[in-house]
């Protein structure tokens, strides 16, 4: 039997309404907060002490929907459910409460509950307090995980001055205007990512999820998976929750596909059906799920050549790039070697106390060498030049020179005589086959680690393997 909103249960586990007339003038002066409300959730009693912590009178909130007020309270479910909660803890204006929620009850049927409320002296609750401020800890934690797949970068970021550079940020601003897929082809750390990311934040997207994902970082067999997501029990140890896939993550959104040259062929041909269709199909499942997602990709790989001997599949490359932009190399546009530095330093310095300034001098020294690394091998030059001066003062040509790859062998720039130099190409192609062979020794000929030790993806250190041998 039900009446005005409540329930009826078997054994009886609340307060007997007419206990209610002795016990709430009792609580009336108490230094904890008490309420009551009807079957319908309403206030129909408050105490001065939770009436102050509110902010209002009594005669006033008496009448009111109590989630008016109190916008957590579970009450409504207690008068729902019948169920009393004990030492609950509710979020008010930013103070934690520990609450008890009874029943109140007449011929079995719920008619309303009654709250006893603690907020001042929590001391004998301190270890539930302090497990609940953890929990809380990590949910905010879980929750900054979360709002990292939204874009860090817009365009301002992407720094650059030279006739080249503006002309990338005109073809990204083009692309941010354009919800069609866009290709971006360049060497590994010329600011591909920076860039994916800059044109979802000025695209109309920018308020729905950037994902990325690096196809050379994930293992083949997982890519699937990673890319469609699982069906609960798809295979032994796949769980019996839905996983989603990283299309679906991007729902509505962007997803950056990183190093998309190292995409195997028989995933090139999901990944083409999945754009035209807007579909996917989650692993060990049969249902289609409709997707909004925008694709930018971006590969450092010679997309031509790999199209030319079938490892690119055309009709997926010509998919992707109905808006392709060129990034090009650092050593294409040392006229921004100036204001990248400063920036760069600017951004190291923030992490830490040292001292970010380039004498002219270091930065005619960067500007002979020809930076495979680009961008990223100019900020761990910089950052490792700051790191051996110390800051003292600005770092000098011989501080940067001796950072480079190379340097520490050669010495000072200015003690290198003329009969020690040797063609470009051949002095970085020795300095590059130096520097894999050392981090491949520092990684224990763990390759992903001695790419992130070089600065580069993993595909650009397999392709450099490949040459060597
Ligand atoms: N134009 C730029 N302005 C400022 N910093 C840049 C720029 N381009 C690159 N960088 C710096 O270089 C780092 C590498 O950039 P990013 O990851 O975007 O390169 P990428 O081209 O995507 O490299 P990869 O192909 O290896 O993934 C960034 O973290 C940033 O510090």
């Amino acid at each position: 039997m039900t009446a005005g909103g409540g329930s009826s249960r078997g054994p009886f586990m609340g307060i007997p309404r007419h206990l209610l007339t002795t016990l709430l003038p009792l609580l009336e002066e108490a230094t904890a907060g008490a309420i009551a409300v009807d079957s319908d959730a309403r206030i129909t009693w408050i105490n001065a002490s939770y009436a102050r912590l509110i902010g209002d009178a009594p005669e006033r909130l008496v009448g009111r929907a109590i989630r008016e007020v109190i916008p957590a309270t579970r009450m409504p479910e207690t008068v729902r459910t019948g169920q009393p909660r004990l030492l609950d803890i509710m979020e008010f204006r930013d103070q934690q409460l520990v609450v008890s929620r009874l029943p109140v009850e007449e011929d079995g049927v719920v008619v309303g509950a009654l709250a006893f409320v603690l907020y001042d002296d929590l001391q004998p609750l301190a270890p539930l307090m302090s497990k609940y401020r953890r929990l809380q800890d990590d949910l905010a934690a879980a929750r900054r995980a979360l709002a990292r797949r939204t874009a860090r970068y817009s365009l301002s970021d992407f720094v650059g001055a030279s006739p080249a550079a503006l002309d990338v940020k005109r073809r990204a601003r083009l692309a941010a205007g354009r919800d069609t897929p866009t290709l971006l082809l360049g060497e590994t750390g010329t600011g591909k990512e920076i860039l994916a990311q800059a044109i979802h934040s000025a695209s109309a997207r920018a308020d729905r999820p950037f994902v990325g994902v690096n196809l050379a970082a994930v293992p083949e067999n997982l890519l699937e998976a990673e890319f469609f997501g699982v069906a609960p029990g798809a295979y032994t140890g796949a769980g019996q929750r839905t996983r989603e896939g990283k299309f679906q993550l991007a729902h509505g959104g962007t997803l950056f596909l990183d190093e998309i040259g190292d995409m195997p062929l028989a995933l090139q041909a999901k990944l083409l059906r999945v754009l035209e269709e807007q579909q996917v199909e989650p692993l060990g499942s049969n249902q289609v799920q409709q997707v909004d997602v925008r694709v930018i990709a971006a590969t450092s790989r010679d997309i031509g050549a790999m199209l030319a001997d079938g490892t690119f599949r055309s009709d997926l490359y010509y998919r992707l790039n109905v808006l392709e932009i060129r990034v090009p190399p650092l050593r294409e546009r040392l006229q921004d070697l100036g204001i990248l530095c400063e920036a760069l330093l600017e951004d190291i310095a923030l992490g830490g106390e040292l001292h970010a300034e380039l004498t002219s001098d270091a930065l005619a020294v960067l500007e002979l060498y020809h930076w495979p690394g680009n961008i990223r091998e100019l900020r761990n030059t910089l950052e490792q030049a700051m790191t051996m001066n110390e800051g003292e003062g600005a770092l000098s040509a011989n501080e940067v020179h001796a950072v480079l790859p190379g340097g520490r062998d050669n010495g000072s720039p200015a003690a290198t005589s003329a009969a020690m130099v040797r063609p470009l190409a051949e002095t970085v192609a020795d300095a590059e086959q130096a520097a894999i062979e050392s981090a491949l020794r520092a990684a224990g000929g763990n390759r992903s680690r001695a790419a992130r030790l070089l600065g580069i993806s993993r595909s650009v250190l397999y392709e450099k393997l490949s040459k060597l041998s």
